[in-house]
């Protein structure tokens, strides 16, 4: 993994979406339609503003988060909420959004069908992750039932995580899925998430540090 220090977190965001437009764009110029993961969640918001206006050709960008809380737009907990306000206007809203929820009591419900439009995504050729302090990246959690399952090689594309004590029910793309994207980048913030990255580094353990699953070949954005 690399690790790239900012000397503060505007410099951060600005020059992280100079960069993934720069993989952005120059995938687009050998494929027709260039598949672009985001993470939702508190810290991609301000990277999204600048994002949002790149001037680049959108319409040919299928977006899709990394993992959603199964919750409907209207709630505060949803990460699509965030792509739609955050993203998603501006040169940007010509992408094209893959969703991860749908209007079901339960994901299990709508997995399947969800799952299919994720196929042809892959390989991902922009991915972007968040990690919480507790090592956990997209929705994958440390002790979450069925966790070894998403970390199998033939790992299903999208899983149901229900992660101990939380609110609701996620929906996440799997280890597999992540970890073989043409580019991956990390961006976390904070002391607190830097000492988690490192430990996790060292872990090298992803039933205990889900995000070590990821950064070999990763490029990690932190700035204080
Ligand atoms: O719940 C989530 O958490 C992670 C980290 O979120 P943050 O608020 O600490 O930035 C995020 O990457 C993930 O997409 C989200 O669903």
């Amino acid at each position: 993994m690399e690790f790239v220090e900012y000397p503060d977190r505007d410099m951060m965001m600005i020059d992280l979406a100079n960069i993934l437009v720069t993989e952005l764009t120059a995938a687009l110029k050998h494929e027709d339609r260039v598949s672009f993961a985001v993470p939702g969640g508190t810290t991609p918001g301000p990277l999204f503003d600048s994002l949002c206006a790149a001037d680049f050709d959108w319409s040919r960008i299928d977006v899709i988060l990394t993992d959603e809380r199964w919750v409907p737009e209207t709630s505060e907990r949803s990460n699509t909420r965030l792509l739609r306000e955050r993203l998603l206007v501006d040169r940007a809203a010509k992408a094209r959004l893959i969703p991860l929820y749908a209007e079901a009591p339960t994901p299990e419900e709508k997995l399947p069908d969800l799952s299919i439009a994720v196929g042809p995504l892959l390989p991902i050729n922009v991915l972007l992750l968040g990690m919480g302090a507790d090592m956990h990246t997209a929705s994958l959690f440390p002790g979450a039932e069925g966790l070894e399952k998403a970390f199998e090689t033939h790992a299903p594309l999208l899983m149901t995580m229900r992660p101990k004590g939380a609110t609701e029910a996620r929906v996440t793309l799997t280890a597999p899925v992540l970890a073989g994207a043409m580019a991956k980048h990390i961006i976390i913030l904070g002391v607190e998430k830097r000492k988690a990255i490192e430990k996790a580094s060292k872990l090298d353990d992803p039933l205990e540090s889900p995000i070590s699953a990821v950064l070999p070949g990763s490029t990690v954005h932190w700035a204080e």
